[in-house]
């Protein structure tokens, strides 16, 4: 256990102590007392840790951890933290454990995202079938499920351009394609989620384009972002420049608390709307 100032330090000896991963959890999660901490890519923490950070670390064996555990507590900045105990962790089989872990996700009673470990279920109509991967978007974020369920309101996409920017997975571009879109583009900066993205759309049988973003050319009918709220207020004007007349704009990745500050970076090119909200993060889109 360590005060939040002491946090770095002892995640950094532990590093130097070789264990093999040291993570970081609020102390009093699942408490009163539990603090919830967001943060962004490129922004500094909000803050180095919790109040009462519990600080674990993987050793090869218990006599490494053991040692670790004696090390540590003879030194000057332990002071204020304590070794709560060493336990040994069981063998387990990890694969089908992670498995265990991401089972089918339902975005409306018709609509399922399955792992392809995983029978879709009865009532499913519609299936994206994805397994955890490099890239973000597997549907288990409630941004991802936002879009989607976005997605699937509109109901078909019939002759539609649809732009997936910041496509990670191609999640969102793959549910566009199975509500019938028929000219898909999906772009991210990230190499590894263009690659993620072709590998997804081949393996669940649609047609997209995916590519770096200086693939998105012209006006298409939806364009969906789910990014986060500070690049998705950089982007703003090159965003709308994409969504044709009367088409829709798409935003996700936006806290609560960060409604208005997206209205106004938004204002000049569209009026965006609250139109959905999950675990403290809001869906905005906007008629252009
Ligand atoms: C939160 S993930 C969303 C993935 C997926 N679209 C979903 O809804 O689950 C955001 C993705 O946006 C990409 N990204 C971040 N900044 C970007 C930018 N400026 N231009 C394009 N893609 C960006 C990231 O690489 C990441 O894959």
């Amino acid at each position: 256990m360590a005060p939040e100032d002491r946090v770095e330090t002892v995640s950094d000896a532990l590093d130097a102590l070789d264990a093999l991963s040291v993570s970081v959890e609020d102390a009093d999660a699942q408490t009163d007392a539990e603090q919830a901490l967001f943060g962004e890519p490129g922004m500094p923490p909000p803050k180095e840790g919790w109040q009462r950070s519990r600080v674990i670390a993987l050793f090869a064996d218990e006599a490494l951890a053991k040692e670790a555990a004696s090390v540590l507590a003879l030194q000057d900045f332990f002071e204020g933290c304590a070794v709560l105990g060493v336990a040994p962790v069981p063998e387990q089989d990890w694969v089908r454990l992670t498995q265990s872990q991401f089972a089918p996700v339902e975005i409306t009673p018709e609509f399922w995202i399955v792992p392809t470990w995983h029978e879709p279920p009865e009532q499913a109509k519609q299936v994206i079938r994805l397994d955890p991967g490099l890239a973000f978007g597997t549907g288990t974020h409630p941004t991802t499920r936002m879009c989607l369920r976005w997605i699937a309101r509109q109901g078909a996409f019939a002759d539609q351009r649809v732009l997936d920017y910041g496509c990670g997975s191609g999640i969102l571009a793959i549910g566009a394609a199975k509500f019938g879109a028929p000219d898909i583009d999906a772009v991210d900066i990230d190499e590894a989620a263009v690659s993620s993205t072709r590998l997804n759309a081949e393996a669940n049988g649609v047609r997209l384009n995916a590519g770096l973003p200086e693939a998105a050319k012209g006006g298409y009918d939806t364009v969906l972002a789910n990014i986060l709220a500070t690049p998705l207020k950089v982007l703003a004007p090159l965003l709308r420049s994409h969504v044709a007349p009367g088409g829709s704009l798409v935003l996700a990745g936006i806290l609560e608390r960060q409604a208005d500050e997206l209205k106004q970076a938004y204002a000049p090119y569209a009026a965006l709307e609250v139109s959905d909200s999950e675990d403290g993060w809001i869906l905005m889109t906007a008629r252009c």
